[in-house]
């Protein structure tokens, strides 16, 4: 077995003592030099039972359980391969057992989550009348769910959480509800996920006659994707692994993608010497993924991140050529999955990957017309089952249909999308009383009480443009759409309702791509609504359609990046502008994205209004090929290349020399690009940390030395370079 690994992963197999880091690039087959490491020690005479084996989720786990059966002897005795989640459980069990903490059911149903934490923000609400019932509207229970959890996989106050502006507008009550809800489940016996972890360590912190009891048990433990653990993940490892255990952590800082839930891209790096003390570092630096141009391509993708470790991919002997090429709008891509198709090769060798899923749409919009098969690696985000597609289709279908105003199921639909801020039960009597009456309620009716003015009005207006639609059955489903989104305020809504910013952002971003592709798909609104409604299955040798963050830890044959325009991929907008580390988190997840690849990558953006992602610039997509190219055949005149130091080292790495020349750097919009020092007339020099838009709406966000930070409007700012 060992002979099939490389020289760098035998090192890693026969590290000898001590914590060990293991910095693997994508596709550096961190898994069988895992397993190889594991049998290794157990040959050595390791004891499989002092021995623990950490995976990210249940599939991983299972996955790596599967290769350390196929390796070993027949009866021969393995180590134990848990997930974070299940160490949490077996210690509350026996924490329970000792008499540490109380017996606690683990919440595990939606739909249980969803009830507790209504109860605790409606007790909440008796403090804070003046937010009503905008508190209660599902997003925002989902927002405070997010957030508990949050503080507890960070450790934190909930007052330093709210701080944080990742769970939507409106949070000042967040920690007071954070208190109610964790009352209520200690009242019914119960807890979260997070609690599996959280609450052990409270107890093992109080106590360390307690840590005494837990600790000594292990040698080795083996934590994979490292990258992503959270810091009660990374304190539970700490109290586990001590006092004499020895860690050996795997991961790749590039690919840390889960900032949101607590992830830290340090973790790798500064981070780990704090809390374990200087590891053996061992670089996995070569992909046994995908061809040079492709490696090149990595390289370029994530250089321009400032946290990130410094170690270059490079394209392991024997691995394919991967092409690469970036086309523009939908149709590009339906022609290259075709072309795949034609060729004779399964479709389900081929990936759409998307940074949300709302990017998705136009792609199953065009899939289905195409009658190119497709699966989704979440069924409910299949077209037809999006709550806001769903209820936008409804609008138009009631333009169509004028008696779906009687029918109280209908109206129900269309006054939940976008969120009215109204409760559920009382919307439900409203659309009843609607349905029947088919007139607006009187100013003093029962059903309007305690409903603030703006609310009433907004009800009303929307059962106004319900009566108004029939009338316009005639307009094209786009000038429709657009009726019901500008009439309703709809952008501003989804904002205010959604769990997350970023979940606002793309609903809004949903809202533009259906009216463009009811502009481009059909004039005919009823053709549009069975395309939108159509209830298509997934199909599992079709097309996978996945995001970026659900492609984590796969590859496929042929990827096709969608959606590479700004906004898009790097995902940020006038109301959620990019910070500095939020651009980093962006950068990592296309690198994620393009490093999925083995034989073919192709990039798309969506040829529509918004810019080609800044991405498609900076991976220097071209001249990665032409360098392949001329790795393989030689070159006679010089190869143009963005950044010649970069290639340079890369085929300095394998003995290689080319004629290179300074080629174009990748311009940023407006020609400005973070880490440019500017003159102000005003506040002097300072450092741009961010370039966001374009042309007359570019702005920089500059580091003043001594005014501070200030965002500027390039156009008209009174700055030079300086
Ligand atoms: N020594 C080797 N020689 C040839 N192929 C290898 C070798 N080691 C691993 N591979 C292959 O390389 C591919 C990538 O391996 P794997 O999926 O484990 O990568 P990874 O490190 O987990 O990547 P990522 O971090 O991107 O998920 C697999 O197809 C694996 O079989």
């Amino acid at each position: 077995m060992l002979e099939r690994l490389s020289e760098e992963q035998r090192a890693v197999v026969a590290h000898r003592q001590g914590h060990a880091r293991v910095a693997a690039v994508a596709g550096a087959g961190k898994t069988s030099t895992l397993a190889a490491r594991v049998m290794a020690l157990l040959d050595d005479g390791a004891d499989p039972e002092r021995m623990l084996v950490l995976m990210f989720n249940r599939a991983a786990r299972d996955e790596f359980a599967t290769r350390l059966q196929s390796l070993a002897a027949p009866g021969q005795r393995l180590p134990r391969v848990r997930t974070f989640h299940s160490i949490g459980h077996r210690l509350c069990g026996s924490l329970t057992r000792w008499g540490v903490l109380p017996a606690r059911r683990l919440i595990e149903a939606e739909w249980q989550r969803e009830r507790l934490a209504r109860q605790a923000m409606v007790r909440t609400l008796e403090e804070y009348p003046e937010l009503g019932e905008e508190a209660l509207e599902p997003e925002r229970l989902e927002a405070f769910g997010h957030f508990c959890e949050r503080v507890k996989g960070e450790l934190v106050a909930p007052e330093q959480m709210v701080e944080s502006d990742d769970f939507g507008a409106e949070t000042r009550h967040f920690p007071t509800a954070y208190r109610m809800h964790e009352s209520l489940l200690e009242a019914q016996g119960l807890m979260t996920y997070a609690d599996l972890l959280h609450h052990p360590l409270r107890a093992l912190a109080r106590d360390p006659s307690l840590r005494l009891r837990i600790q000594g048990f292990l040698d080795h433990v083996i934590v994979d994707e490292y990258q992503d653990i959270n810091e009660a993940q990374l304190r539970l490892l700490a109290l586990l692994a001590a006092p004499h255990g020895e860690v050996m952590a795997v991961g790749d800082a590039n690919q840390c993608i889960y900032e949101w839930r607590g992830a830290r891209v340090d973790a790798m790096l500064e981070r780990f010497d704090r809390c374990f003390g200087k590891p053996t570092d061992y670089p996995l630096s070569y992909t046994f993924r995908h061809g040079h141009a492709l490696a090149l391509l990595a390289n370029h993708a994530i250089a321009a991140n400032r946290r990130r470790p410094d170690q270059l991919t490079l394209a392991a002997p024997g691995t394919p050529q991967t092409t690469i090429e970036a086309r523009s709008g939908a149709r590009a891509l339906i022609e290259t999955l075709e072309a795949w198709r034609d060729l004779g090769r399964p479709l389900d060798q081929a990936a759409v990957l998307v940074r949300s899923w709302t990017l998705s749409v136009p792609v199953q919009l065009r899939l289905l017309r195409a009658g190119i098969p497709f699966q989704l690696g979440r069924e409910d985000r299949f077209v037809f089952r999006l709550p806001l597609v769903r209820a936008l289709a409804g609008y138009l279908e009631l333009a169509l249909q004028p008696r779906l105003l009687a029918d109280p199921a209908h109206l129900m639909l269309l006054f939940s999308q976008p969120a009215t801020f109204v409760a559920r039960e009382r919307l439900e009597r409203i659309c009843h009383r609607l349905a029947e009456s088919q007139r607006w309620l009187a100013r003093e009716d029962a059903l309007l009480e305690g409903l603030k003015p703006i609310q009433r009005r907004n009800l009303k207006k929307r059962w106004s443009l319900l009566c108004e639609l029939p009338r316009l059955a005639q307009w094209s489903p786009a000038r429709l759409l657009a009726k019901v989104i500008e009439t309703l305020d709809a952008e501003k809504l989804l904002r205010r309702a959604a769990a997350r910013r970023e979940k606002g952002e793309e609903d809004v971003r949903l809202l533009d791509v259906l009216l463009e592709q009811a502009g481009e798909l059909a004039d005919d609104t009823a053709a549009f609504v069975a395309l939108l409604k159509n209830p298509v299955e997934a199909r599992t040798d079709g097309v996978v359609i996945s995001t970026i963050h659900g492609a984590k830890g796969l590859e496929w044959p042929l990827v096709a990046v969608w959606g590479l325009n700004e906004e898009d991929c790097p995902l940020y907008g006038r109301e959620m502008p990019l910070s500095p580390s939020g651009l980093e988190e962006e950068r990592r997840l296309f690198y994620v994205a393009v490093t999925r690849a083995q034989e073919r990558l192709a990039l798309f953006n969506d040829g529509g209004e918004r810019r080609p992602s800044r991405f498609l610039a900076e991976s220097g997509w071209e001249a990665c090929a032409a360098v392949a190219e001329a790795m393989a055949a030689g070159a006679d005149t010089p190869v143009a290349v963005a950044d010649p130091a970069l290639v340079e080292r890369y085929l300095c790495a394998f003995g290689h020399t080319l004629p290179l020349r300074q080629g174009d750097r990748p311009s940023l919009p407006a020609g400005w690009r973070p880490g440019d020092w500017i003159e102000h007339a005003t506040f002097g020099r300072g450092e741009i940390e961010l370039v966001e838009g374009e042309g007359e709406r570019c702005i920089l966000e500059v580091r003043f030395s001594t005014a501070g930070k200030r965002r500027l409007l390039a156009a008209r700012a009174p700055i030079e370079p300086g």
